[in-house]
């Protein structure tokens, strides 16, 4: 018996596969990733079993290239897991709305309800529930779970949640919904089971191609930087973060119709906007150029600011946490931060931060520093895993 979780995106699809013994949750044993399901793309499975990394081209045709993925995943799984069945499909949804608050067993009502909400998170919900109904076809015998991003934020007090904008407009939903909630979920447990000052003031950074951060209190989230959509808060890979709404209008004046804002905010923007380069952090450290250190100069400092605006709705810090893949990887960030949250006791020791390379959980800050810090390589699959068991149970 095992628990596949998938991240179904725009042109990629993560899944990882969890054994289930005694209806708990075991180590992944499956870890891959199809890339190039876009338009015109190449198509590629790549996995990780056992400790060997392999790779496969996929030779699939110019329609329902997502379906003919699934196939040759439904192959792979059934090579590599024998007789042992899948239990469950646990998906990563990003957006439940008002309504789902807790992880679901997908049915057409439920699958209804979430595409209502496809244009609130337009790079991510649409793809997702493509691979809910994908996964439905390829594998009918099974449950779809849907594990929201917005779920671990439930908690947000009213003040928080709410905008300064009239009530009617509340009414239709528009409030602060928060995400990256499966990422945040896992790191709170892990940060709860390392450390008892955990259940202090904590502010969690997940750092990857979206971004935000989440103040919690007590293990619940009690602030983030993300709001109505994915696009709030912090800079991102090709999205803004926070943008003065004059911006916009300013834009619709100029004759910018949705299409074009929707593609410039959430594609244009951001790391790979500011340096025309790129918006892989990975690729601007290693450029000389002015653009290049600008996008990672007004990344840093607009985390800064998040951060501080966090720290002030805590009223002071416990702990820090480092994920996503540039929290995970990149050392010079976190020297920075650190150096930037001095004021707050912050001390980062310099040689367990070089050492933490996002392959294992890791404390990095000096002794006398006031508040812990933490890199923990986020797994939002093994939470949707565990999700998936725990409806299964019941
Ligand atoms: N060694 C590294 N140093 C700096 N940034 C890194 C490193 N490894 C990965 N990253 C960055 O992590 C980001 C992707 O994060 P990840 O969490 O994997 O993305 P996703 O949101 O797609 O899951 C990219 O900007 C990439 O450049
Ligand atoms: C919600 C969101 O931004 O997700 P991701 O980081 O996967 O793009
Ligand atoms: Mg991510």
């Amino acid at each position: 018996m095992a628990i596949l979780s998938v991240n179904a995106g725009s042109s990629t699809l993560k899944f990882s596969l969890y054994p289930l013994s005694a209806g708990q949750v075991q180590a992944q044993v499956l870890s891959g990733c199809i890339e190039g399901l876009e338009p015109g793309g190449a198509p590629e499975m790549t996995w990780n079993f056992q400790g060997q990394a392999y790779q496969k081209s996929l030779v699939l045709g110019t329609t329902s290239v997502f379906a003919q993925a699934l196939l040759a995943l439904r192959e792979l799984l059934t090579e590599l897991l024998g007789t042992a069945k899948i239990q469950a499909v646990a998906h990563r949804v990003v957006h439940g709305g008002a309504q789902y608050r807790a992880s679901v067993v997908v049915s057409e009502a439920v699958l209804f309800d979430l595409m209502q909400l496809n244009s609130l998170a337009p790079l991510h919900q649409p793809h997702n529930l493509e691979g809910v109904r994908a996964f439905a076809k390829a594998f009918p015998e099974v449950p779809q779970v849907a594990c929201f991003d917005t779920a671990f934020h439930a908690s947000l007090p009213e003040v928080d949640y709410r905008f300064a904008l009239p009530e009617a407009l509340y009414a239709q939903g528009l409030r602060r919904y928060g995400f990256h909630g499966l990422s945040y979920q896992y790191v709170m447990g892990v940060l709860l089971a390392q450390s008892p000052r955990a259940s202090g003031r904590v502010l969690m950074a997940h750092l990857g191609n979206g971004a935000s951060l989440c103040a919690a209190k007590q293990g619940q989230s009690c602030s983030t930087t993300m709001g109505f959509s994915a696009l709030d808060g912090l800079m991102m890979g090709t999205r803004p973060g926070t943008l003065d709404s004059g911006v916009m209008l300013y834009l619709l004046e100029q004759g910018w119709d949705h299409g074009r804002l929707q593609k410039m905010l959430y594609k244009q923007s951001g790391l790979l906007g500011v340096s025309g380069i790129s918006a892989d952090m990975r690729r601007l450290r290693a450029d000389p150029s002015a653009s290049a250190q600008l996008a990672v100069d007004i990344f840093t400092y607009r985390l800064q600011r998040e951060c501080g605006a966090m720290v002030a709705c805590l009223q002071g810090l416990d702990v820090l946490a480092f994920s996503g893949g540039i929290g995970e990887h990149d050392v010079t960030l976190r020297t920075e931060l650190g150096q930037r949250l001095a004021w707050l006791g912050v001390v980062i020791d310099p040689v367990l931060n070089s050492q933490a390379t996002g392959d294992q959980i890791m404390a990095i800050h000096a002794p006398e520093s006031r508040v812990e810090v933490w890199v923990v390589p986020t797994d939002e699959g093994v939470v949707a895993a565990r999700e998936a068991a725990k409806l299964l149970a019941a």
